[in-house]
């Protein structure tokens, strides 16, 4: 049988036994990377072959089966442990590394063997003095079914006074009576020597010092006992670096000294769990395929073509560089757009663990740091506690809503975040209540957040920002059918053939009954239709309880858009279209456009005059720029009058309101829409009402760039409007749009306000002057 093999210097694994082998050298690790680890943890069979010196191999080797592989990066060197149970022993054939051809040395059968007094007494003499349940019950087995082969070595296993070369004469034996025999006399050398297994205590006397030992067992306090015993041995298991074994270890020291009725006892035993449960060298090895991630990203989320593109080329970087120190994603845009599932699905196309920690709302520095074991009720940081719970050290980790941090009192939360976002740092992050350094330079960090302008700049500087923004009416058609639908029908329980959502049904739900740049609300509202669904399917199925099929009911039940009004009316507000209320526009009035965290949205802005002397009033919770705006728009107007034959309002009072008036706006991006107003109300002649306009304006007349020029042209789409008139130095962004949405929209790309009014009148007097 050929297999991979697997050297070991010192160890040495018998039939029945298992072993941890912590892998180092270059040779075992390229077997584990050609052979082990392609896309396998278990399920693998290893010969494990003995070095006993630098050229020579030991001619017998065990056959192995692979429990656990664990591989993690050190210094950019790549290591593995691997935890194997013994199985057969096997002579080597032929070894061809990285695989070796072995032949199972099959013991003849044990059946016919007289009892092994000596092997039996020795054998139970190990069972008492093990603290493991499992080995003196498998002991016990053995002798039952005086399976002494077996017995011999699992008693020789446990012999640890025992040396390398003994270990391996003893894996050499070729049959169960040498076995036996080399067994029982290693017993009894122990027995002279240190009177470890006591073999020379009469029967009658060890039976009287076992029945004192259970005794004195029993009055110990045998969970307190249990618990720093069953602590020891999971941190011996662990592999820490010298800094922290230290530590660790001399905690565990001052436990074992201390009374259980201390107060301090609990919290070092809690502490000690923590560094037990911490994956301080355990990793996933990663498994970048790009052509496995493309289908993934793509089968799990529609649209977002940009943003599936620059993850990929992420994944590609990580894949080359072999990590991902360093570089940190920020999804940024609208809620309900995908950003914490994009997140998972990148983590599912790495091989890796997923984890989100949401950073809504945190106030403290210690959410994030943990609390310093003095305190009462002291508890980790969220990180340090998102890590005992992925149980591997290099998951990854979504930092969600990271927008939504606040400083407090208690110190900042963002400035604990630097630090943990710092590559440099990293390696070292510091837990207050662990209080030691644990290495967080292997996960891989995705923050998401609703608006990257509350980042604190240092922050922000951290980051590669991924823009995500809203779907058109077409891509959310295409969700809907292809991802919402079907998650959830299987959540309500209901067979795809049993509902049909007619395509105008989606489209009312869509328009009419959500506002929103993602699809949160519109999933909502398809788990409605499907409750609508299970009462339906549920009633039929009451007026026969017995009834394999659904009596009176054809199926699939058709749900059209006239259900959907019937079935969201009651559950759903029907949306308010400000557009539709405020037709036909008055002169003075004119649709302009906002981003929000919610998404784009189309923002009205009205303008009216009264006797006066030139004084303007602004309400509508207007911030310090779209006031000045208010003050250029005029300005230009009054430079520009004699030219367009309109009367200053020298002799007026204007009043300008933005409605939604409990909402704060600000920024300059609807300077040309005042301009438009403010024309508007001084010629007399209404705007076009199928048409919205953003940009900057300067006191000049030049039109200057805004932000979020796709979340507003869909803002625009959404409200029924159709002509977007937008400045000319947005072009490029506007050309990366669907081309649906730019065959769709009538989008004009304006450099003057001139231009912009002649894309927002049409047949007015004032077009001809300008
Ligand atoms: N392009 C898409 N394809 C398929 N499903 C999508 C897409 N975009 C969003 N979804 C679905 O919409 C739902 C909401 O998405 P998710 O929770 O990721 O939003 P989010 O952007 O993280 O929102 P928030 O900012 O509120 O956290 C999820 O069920 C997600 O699968």
């Amino acid at each position: 049988m050929e297999l991979p093999v697997i050297f070991v210097a010192s160890g040495v694994l018998l039939p029945g036994a298992s072993l941890k082998i912590p892998v180092k050298s270059k040779l075992n690790v390229r077997t584990i990377e050609k052979v082990l680890s392609r896309g396998v943890v278990a399920n693998n069979y290893v010969a494990i072959a003995y070095k006993v010196s630098s050229e020579k191999v030991y001619e017998v080797a065990t056959i192995a089966y692979v429990e656990k592989l664990f591989g993690w990066t050190l210094n950019n060197s790549t290591q593995y442990s691997l935890d194997v149970v013994g199985l057969h022993r096997a002579n080597i054939e032929k070894l061809t590394i990285p695989t070796c051809t072995v032949s199972k040395i099959v013991d003849p059968k044990e059946v016919n063997m007289e009892p092994r007094e000596k092997l039996i007494t020795g054998a139970k003499s190990l069972a008492s003095n093990s603290t493991s349940s499992s080995f003196s019950n498998e002991i016990h087995n053995l002798i039952d079914e005086q399976e002494y082969g077996k017995l011999a070595d699992l008693c020789v296993s446990q012999m640890k006074s025992l040396g390398f070369m003994q270990h391996l004469e003893f894996l050499g034996t070729k049959t169960v009576e040498q076995r036996v025999e080399l067994c029982e006399k290693w017993m009894t050398d122990i027995g002279d020597n240190n009177n470890t297994l006591q073999l020379k205590v009469p029967n009658s006397l060890a039976l009287a010092n076992g029945n004192q030992q259970k005794k004195l067992n029993k009055r110990k306090i045998p969970n307190a006992k249990t618990q720093v015993e069953l602590l020891e041995e999971k941190l011996d298991a662990i592999e820490f670096s010298d800094e922290v074994s230290d530590r660790v270890f001399s905690e565990l020291q001052r436990l074992k000294n201390m009374n259980a009725q201390q107060s301090e006892y609990n919290v070092l035993v809690n502490w000690l769990e923590l560094v037990a449960a911490l994956p301080w060298s355990t990793s996933t090895v990663d498994d970048i395929e790009i052509n496995k991630s493309r289908a993934i990203l793509s089968d799990s989320h529609e649209a977002m073509h940009d943003v599936k593109q620059r993850v990929l080329e992420h994944l590609a970087v990580c894949k080359m560089n072999n990590s991902v120190k360093g570089m940190i994603l920020c999804f940024t845009g609208p809620p309900g757009i995908g950003k914490t599932s994009i997140a998972k699905a990148i983590a599912q196309s790495m091989g890796r663990k997923f984890h989100r920690v949401s950073l809504g709302g945190i106030r403290d520095e210690s959410d994030i740091r943990g609390h310093r074991r003095t305190y009462v009720a002291a508890m980790p940081g969220r990180i340090i506690e998102a890590l005992k719970q992925c149980k591997s050290n290099n998951p990854v980790l979504l930092l969600d809503e990271i927008d939504k941090l606040y400083s407090g009192n208690q110190g900042s939360p963002s400035a604990a975040l630097l630090e943990l976002l710092d590559p440099e740092q990293n390696s070292t992050f510091h837990d207050h209540y662990l209080n030691m350094p644990f290495d967080v330079s292997k996960i891989m960090f995705i923050t998401t957040a609703n608006d990257i302008e509350k980042l604190e700049p240092a922050l922000r500087d951290r980051l590669e920002i991924i823009e995500m923004s809203g779907y058109s009416l077409n891509e959310k058609l295409k969700i809907c059918e292809n991802h919402l639908l079907s998650r959830q029908l299987s959540k309500h329980c209901i067979s795809p053939d049993y509902v049909n959502l007619d395509r105008t049904a989606m489209v009312t739900m869509i328009e009419e009954y959500t506002m929103e740049a993602g699809v949160r609300q519109l999933e909502r509202n398809v788990g409605a239709i499907c409750r609508h669904v299970a009462l339906r399917l549920a009633e039929a199925l009451n007026s026969d309880p017995g009834a394999d099929v659904l009596p009176e009911m054809e199926l699939p039940i058709e749900i059209s858009d006239a259900d959907v009004h019937k079935i969201l009316k009651v559950k759903a507000m029907k949306r308010v279209r400000i557009v539709e209320k405020m037709r036909p526009l008055l002169p003075g009035v004119c649709f302009g456009l906002s981003v929000t965290t919610n998404g784009g949205r189309v923002m009205p802005i009205e303008a009216s005059k009264s006797k006066g002397t030139g004084k303007i009033v602004t309400t509508g919770h207007l911030g310090k720029v779209l006031n000045e705006s208010i003050l250029v728009a005029k300005g230009w107007l009054s430079a520009n009058a004699e030219r367009l034959g309109v009367k200053t309002f020298e002799e007026n009072d204007i009043h300008v309101h933005l409605p939604a008036g409990a909402i704060n706006k600000d920024g300059p991006s609807a300077g040309s829409g005042l301009a438009c107003a403010l024309v508007s109300l001084a010629t007399g002649v209404p705007l076009r009402s199928d048409a919205a306009v953003t940009g900057e304006i300067s006191l000049t007349g030049h039109v200057l760039p805004i932000g979020g020029v796709k979340e507003k042209v869909l803002a625009a789409q959404r409200e029924g409007l159709r002509r977007v008139v937008l400045p000319k130095s947005n072009e490029e962004e506007y050309s990366k749009m669907d081309l649906n949405i730019r065959q769709e929209m009538d989008v004009v790309l304006a450099d003057t306000i001139e231009e912009v009014i002649g894309a927002m009148m049409e047949n007015s007097p004032v077009l001809a002057k300008l």
